[in-house]
């Protein structure tokens, strides 16, 4: 085959036996690339290469790993224009959103170089005489990445750059709807002189290359971010072949508008947190939860800024909203909108198809009202710009309601009054919490996941990234 992109197995650009269209989702029309796909055997190769590469790169000083990591932060974000322009053109985010994307995955690089300089460990009296104990932090070993489509490059950054930094070699499997960035990132971080087998590429399916890192012996640790379905077969076979996992999923996350909110705010954190990034985010508000009092104006208010949202190609300048990501997502989130109808909610706003000059994924943002919390598109995940609202008597009420979920990843509330905001914070479920933010977009140096459905494992990001990509050992010495 010519013409495409090929994955990177043991210091090597390798072709694959099949290839496949990178399709941009604002222009169906427009083919971004075409990509290799690997087979299961390239997907081996690569863990061996990964497995050979272990003791070499583990015990590499921080400043070498620093210095490569530095290297791919600085190209990032140096690049940050160009590369968030592939990436709204094969996700279909907005620019603004794409660059801001690119920008946040370069300062992670650059987060995890300095951290190379601060694994520490602890010395501590024994409880015995004479005998010395320290506990230090070892990297986990070859660490199978498997990444979701909705972020892909600063998923991809937030889980290569920690396992790299904390010395442990890498098999990357992007999303198959995503190879683009993935792509990109693979070539800076080449540049950047990792050594061969360190970092591999495998781009493919994940029934095929995804299951091959899953099943296989030589690889000792899981981070995967996708749906609830895929995380629990990834839990499962992580535990019969007796690996570390860490599983970041969905969420329904709930923000709670009370009386007493600024109108104001809470329209733009309401309608930012459910609609931005076309409501792609497991970080999206897709429940709000708004006290009698100002219930009819919030909906009035939400209804009226999103008539007011341009939904167009996501490199047109000036779109608020991109499209969907591809045909599949768009036909849950317009099965979703049917369902809200036929459980007897009010659509007060959008939910239908849009055409724009170019064929693409488009539909407005749909508005639900009236929405009994028990219904099913008050309690499922959609992943689109689809959100809800459920009236609450009074503080508690929303506070219980917020938290009556499957989910627990983040929760949100709209409030003046501090007394609520901080029980709020106190009471949530959630792994994280906002006061007067949306519930999505977060720092990229603090720790990221949920609760109860959405997560599982230690937490990404910052440095609790240590937590997942090391392994404690504790010696003992009796000099
Ligand atoms: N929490 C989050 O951040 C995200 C949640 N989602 C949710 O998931 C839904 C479906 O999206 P989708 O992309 O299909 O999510 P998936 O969970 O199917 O995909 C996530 C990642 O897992 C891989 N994968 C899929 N099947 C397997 C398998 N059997 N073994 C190993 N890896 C596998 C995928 O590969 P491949 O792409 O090749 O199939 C992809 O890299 C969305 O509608 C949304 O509800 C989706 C993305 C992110
Ligand atoms: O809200 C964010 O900034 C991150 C969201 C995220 O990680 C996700 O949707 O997968």
């Amino acid at each position: 085959m010519t013409d495409h992109s090929k994955n990177y197995i043991a210091g090597e650009w390798v072709d694959g036996s099949e290839a496949a269209p990178d399709i941009n989702p604002s222009n169906t029309g427009d083919v971004v690339g075409q990509f290799v796909r690997a087979s299961a055997a390239d997907a081996d190769r690569a863990i061996a290469a990964a497995r050979a590469a272990l003791p070499a790169w583990s015990r590499t000083t921080p400043q070498e790993r620093h210095d490569i990591l530095k290297k791919v932060g600085d190209e990032i974000l140096a690049r940050k224009d160009e590369l968030g322009r592939l990436l709204s053109r094969e996700e279909g985010k907005t620019l603004p959103e794409g660059i801001g994307e690119a920008a946040r995955a370069g300062q992670i690089f650059l987060f995890f170089a300095q951290e190379t300089l601060r694994i520490a460990g602890e010395k501590v009296a024994s409880v015995r005489p004479g005998i010395d104990i320290e506990i230090t932090r070892e990297p986990v070993g070859v660490v199978g990445i498997i990444a979701p489509w909705n972020f892909p490059i600063a998923i991809p950054a937030w889980k290569i750059a920690p396992a790299l930094a904390y010395g442990n070699t890498v098999v990357f499997k992007p999303a198959d709807l995503v190879p683009g960035c993935a792509h990109a990132l693979a070539e800076i971080i080449v540049r950047a002189g990792i050594p061969a087998g360190v970092f591999n590429l495998v781009m493919g399916r994940g029934s095929v290359v995804g299951n091959a890192l899953l099943k296989s012996r030589g690889v000792d640790a899981i981070t995967f971010t996708g749906s609830v379905a895929t995380g629990r077969q990834v839990a499962a076979t992580c535990v019969e072949t007796m690996k570390k996992f860490q599983l970041e999923m969905g969420g329904k996350n709930p923000l709670v508008v009370l009386d007493d909110a600024d109108l104001k705010t809470a329209v733009e954190v309401a309608v930012n947190g459910a609609f931005f990034s076309t409501g792609q985010r497991c970080t999206a508000s897709s429940r709000f939860i708004v006290t009698d009092g100002i219930h009819d104006k919030f909906v009035d208010a939400v209804t009226e800024r999103l008539k007011g949202l341009v939904i167009d190609d996501a490199l047109k300048a000036g779109t608020q909203i991109g499209p969907v990501v591809d045909q599949s997502q768009l036909d849950q989130n317009l099965s979703y909108v049917k369902l809200g109808k036929d459980e007897g909610a009010k659509l007060v706003y959008g939910g239908e198809l849009l055409n724009r000059e170019t064929p693409g994924f488009y539909m407005a943002p749909a508005l639900f009202t009236d929405v009994d919390p028990s219904t099913r598109i008050s309690r499922e995940e959609i992943f689109g710009p689809v959100a809800t609202v459920s009236r609450a008597k009074n503080y508690d009420e929303a506070l219980a309601l917020a938290n009556d979920t499957q989910f627990g990843l983040s929760s949100g509330i709209v409030t003046t009054s501090l007394k609520y905001a901080s029980h709020f914070k106190r009471n949530a479920e959630a792994g994280m919490v906002m006061v007067n933010l949306p519930t999505a977009g977060v720092d990229y140096h603090v720790p990221f996941g949920g609760r109860k459905g959405s997560s599982y494992g230690p937490r990404e990001q910052g440095r609790y990234a240590a937590e997942f990509y090391t392994t404690v050992k504790t010696a003992y010495t009796l000099p």
